[in-house]
C-alpha cells in the first residue's frame, strides 16, 4: 500500500504593493484601506509556504524531489513577486487588489499552471506580516 504525505516548502519574497480597489472612490479606499492605501505604497517580506499532498514512492521515497518543487516556486513565485511592486508589474493585480487572500490565490493559479502534475496542489500559505495569514486550498 502506498503511504500518502504533505510536502511543504517556503520561500521568502519582498515585495510592495498599496491596497487600492478600482471598484471604490478614493474617499471608500481611504476608509476601507486606511494606512495601506497611501498613494506611495509599503512593502512586506513575504514568507509563502506551498504544500503538496500525494502518494510517497516507495522507490524513491519521495512524493516529489524538492528541487522540483523549488523550481515550480521560482518560476510561479519568485521570477514574477520577488523585489517588484505587485500592483504594477503582475498583470493580476492590476484588476485585483493586492491582499494577502489575493496573493494566495494568484500563487495558488500560478503553480497549477507550472505543475506536471497539478492535482497534487494542497495549500498556499501567506505571511504577510508575522500576524497576517492566509490560507488557501482552492476553493
Ligand atoms: C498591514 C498591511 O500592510 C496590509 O496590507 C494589510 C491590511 N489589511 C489587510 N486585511 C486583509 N484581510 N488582507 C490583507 O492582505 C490586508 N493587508
Ligand atoms: O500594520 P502593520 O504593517 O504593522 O502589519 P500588522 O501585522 O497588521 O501590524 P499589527 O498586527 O501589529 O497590527
Ligand atoms: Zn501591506
Amino acid at each position: 500500500m502506498a503511504h500518502k504525505a504533505y510536502l511543504t516548502r517556503r520561500e521568502v519574497l519582498a515585495a510592495c504593493h498599496r491596497l487600492h480597489s478600482p471598484k471604490l472612490s478614493n474617499e471608500e479606499n481611504r476608509a476601507v484601506f486606511g494606512k495601506c492605501n497611501h498613494p506611495n505604497g509599503h512593502g512586506h517580506n513575504y514568507v509563502v509556504e506551498v504544500t503538496l499532498h500525494g502518494e510517497v514512492n516507495p522507490k524513491t521515497g519521495m512524493l516529489m524531489n524538492v528541487t522540483c518543487l523549488k523550481e515550480y516556486m521560482k518560476s510561479a513565485i519568485m521570477d514574477t513577486m520577488d523585489h517588484k511592486n505587485l500592483d504594477i508589474d503582475v498583470p493580476y493585480f492590476h484588476d485585483h487588489p493586492s491582499t494577502a487572500e489575493h496573493v494566495a490565490i494568484y500563487i495558488w493559479q500560478n503553480m497549477k499552471k507550472y505543475m506536471d502534475d497539478p492535482s497534487l496542489l494542497y495549500e498556499v500559505k501567506v505571511f504577510e506580516t508575522e500576524n497576517n495569514i492566509v490560507l488557501y486550498r482552492g476553493e
